[in-house]
């Protein structure tokens, strides 16, 4: 036997499993497929009725080039939409405020106001397409556009499928885009799920993510179990309000990486719906079982691609998915295999979805549910990333909350601990990178990235002098008051929001409305 090597969350895998490294209560833990606790799926019939939804993430530039790659990729056989947007406007700021400087249409799409969402979804029917946007502190701000775009098309709110991720805690612990301190955002995300429930019951209100920490260096463990932990920190928030549990949860939905260590990756995905369901039942009282269900998208692990020999990450990315798969993923982004240099090219866009499609169409993998079930190792590791990742949950609640957590930079001090580990193993040649610290080869082939065109900053400058001089300017400050009475006080802000929206308010103003009545977020010096 080699040596023993260990797991990516850190305990040791064994040369060789038997009947004696099951679990004794193998069968309670596993359930059905689509009944508690969902181990072996959240579906009874799983893809053998219709496989996952492919939801390639893309967005850049501004509104008309984005939406030509959206009809692209629809073109091509995607399923669902996913809109990536820049950061001025997943940070709530115009694309002509002086702090949007060099960053407009970079990594993602431009979006100032309902002009430009009319453009986005130019063409595409959204009563027959879901679309996830990758939007969290102006989360609500976006779904109310969206809203607004479909009803001038006639498709009303309850006819509208898809997910904003809206999770604020994971961006003050790994990724950035937070606006509002804790206290005012979870007041947000609370208004979100009841207006949610009320006028876009389909909607999945929030995702709930563990890819960003997962890329920046998060093991599988602590990815499962900080993910979690903020889940409930949301659930806890919502009830704090007034809601009731089985009220929201069923749209509650969540977000993994998958990373090419495989077996540990499909163990996570089981343990987490697991955990998940456990804990709806067990601590919140939930009844409907739809809230039991953790249900989620899942992103190819974009850190571990290589810039070196970059064809090699659409092998990388095919073994990754192929782990979401056998996972149970609800959605799935395959990455490009050029995001490690830049933009994806259409073509690499293409390759990426068709990896997919040959998961779906070519191999078996849809015709049987959960195939890795009653595995000895991936039912013991299943085990494993459970009990580890409970213990941690924990430690999280050994704070208070997630929010104390958070203040106090635990998850953010674990997750460093972690990436450090990762460098070092890189660093030392211990953890194999193929193209990098090993099978290199001496000249890299040239390659031609997607860039994007600087002059859409000045474009998108034009846009709103024009939106500006043109709109009711009088019905737009008096929709902004009427935000900040509610916001000030207590009512719901998502009906302000809107009308303020559909009188051509923009996104910078909407959130600096907020702004100034909640203020911003200054992470402790503990960070
Ligand atoms: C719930 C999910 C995970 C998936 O929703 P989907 O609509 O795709 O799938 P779904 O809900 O499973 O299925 C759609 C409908 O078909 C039904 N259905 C599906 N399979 C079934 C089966 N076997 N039997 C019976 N019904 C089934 C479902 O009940 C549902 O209907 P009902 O609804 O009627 O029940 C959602 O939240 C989602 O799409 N998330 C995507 C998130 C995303 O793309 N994020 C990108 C982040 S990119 C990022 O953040 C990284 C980079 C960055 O930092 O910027």
């Amino acid at each position: 036997m080699s040596d023993a090597r260990s797991s990516e969350s850190g305990f040791p895998i064994q040369g060789v499993y038997t009947a004696a490294d099951l679990p004794a209560d193998l069968d309670a833990r596993l359930g059905e497929p689509g009944e508690f606790p969902y181990t072996r799926g959240v579906y009874p019939t799983m893809y053998t009725s219709r496989p996952w939804t492919m939801r390639q993430y893309a967005g850049f530039g501004t509104a008309t080039e984005s939406n030509a790659r959206y009809h692209q990729l629809l073109r091509a056989g995607t399923m669902g939409l996913s809109v990536a947007f820049d950061l001025p406007t997943q940070m709530g700021y115009d694309s002509d405020d002086p702090i949007a400087h060099g960053e407009v249409g970079k990594v993602g799409v431009a979006i100032d106001s309902i002009e430009d969402m009319r453009t986005l979804f130019g063409g595409i029917p959204l009563d027959k397409v879901s679309t996830s946007m990758t939007i969290n502190a102006p989360g609500s701000v976006l779904l109310l556009l969206y809203q607004l775009v479909a009803e001038e098309n006639g498709v009303p709110g309850a006819a509208l499928n898809g997910t904003i991720q809206n999770d604020i805690l994971k961006e003050y612990i790994a990724r950035g885009t937070y606006i509002f301190p804790p206290k005012p955002s979870l007041r947000l995300v609370a208004d979100t799920f009841a207006y949610c429930r009320a006028e876009v019951p389909k909607w999945n209100t929030i995702s709930i993510s563990g890819y960003h920490m997962a890329e920046a260096g998060a093991s599988p463990a602590q990815e499962v179990a900080f993910t979690l932990a903020n889940g409930v920190e949301y659930v806890r928030a919502a009830l704090a309000a007034g809601l009731a549990v089985d009220d929201f949860a069923p749209r509650l939905s969540f977000f993994f990486v998958a990373r090419t260590t495989l077996l540990e990756e499909v163990a996570k995905f089981r343990a987490a719906r697991r955990i998940w369901a456990r804990l709806m039942r067990d601590e919140f009282g939930a009844k409907n079982p739809k809230s039991m269900m953790l249900r989620f998208h899942t992103q190819t692990a974009g850190v571990q691609l290589t810039a070196q020999q970059p064809e090699v990450n659409l092998v990388r990315v095919a073994v990754q998915g192929l782990g979401a798969v056998l996972g149970g993923t609800q959605s799935l982004h395959t990455n490009s295999f050029d995001e490690a240099i830049a933009l994806p090219t259409e073509k690499a866009a293409r390759l990426a979805l068709r990896t997919q499609q040959v998961l779906a169409y070519e191999t078996d993998l849809t015709a049987t549910v959960d195939p890795f079930a009653g595995s000895y190792v991936v039912e013991a590791m299943t085990a494993e990333v459970e009990a580890a990742a409970t213990e941690l949950m924990d430690r999280v609640f050994d704070h208070g909350s997630a929010v104390d957590a958070i203040e106090a930079g635990f998850q953010k001090r674990e997750i460093e601990q972690s990436a450090y580990r990762i460098a070092q193993e890189i660093d030392s040649g211990e953890r194999v990178v193929v193209g990098l610290n090993r099978f290199r080869i001496d000249e890299e082939e040239p390659y031609e990235p997607l860039r994007v065109d600087p002059s859409i900053e000045a474009a998108q400058g034009e846009r709103l002098a024009r939106l500006r001089a043109e709109r009711d300017s009088g019905a737009v400050e008096r929709a902004l008051a009427e935000l900040r009475a509610a916001a000030e006080g207590d009512t719901n802000v998502l009906y302000p929001m809107k009308e303020a929206l559909r009188a051509r308010a923009t996104v910078g103003e909407v959130c600096g409305t907020l702004r100034e009545v909640w203020g911003i977020y200054r992470p402790s010096d503990r960070f």
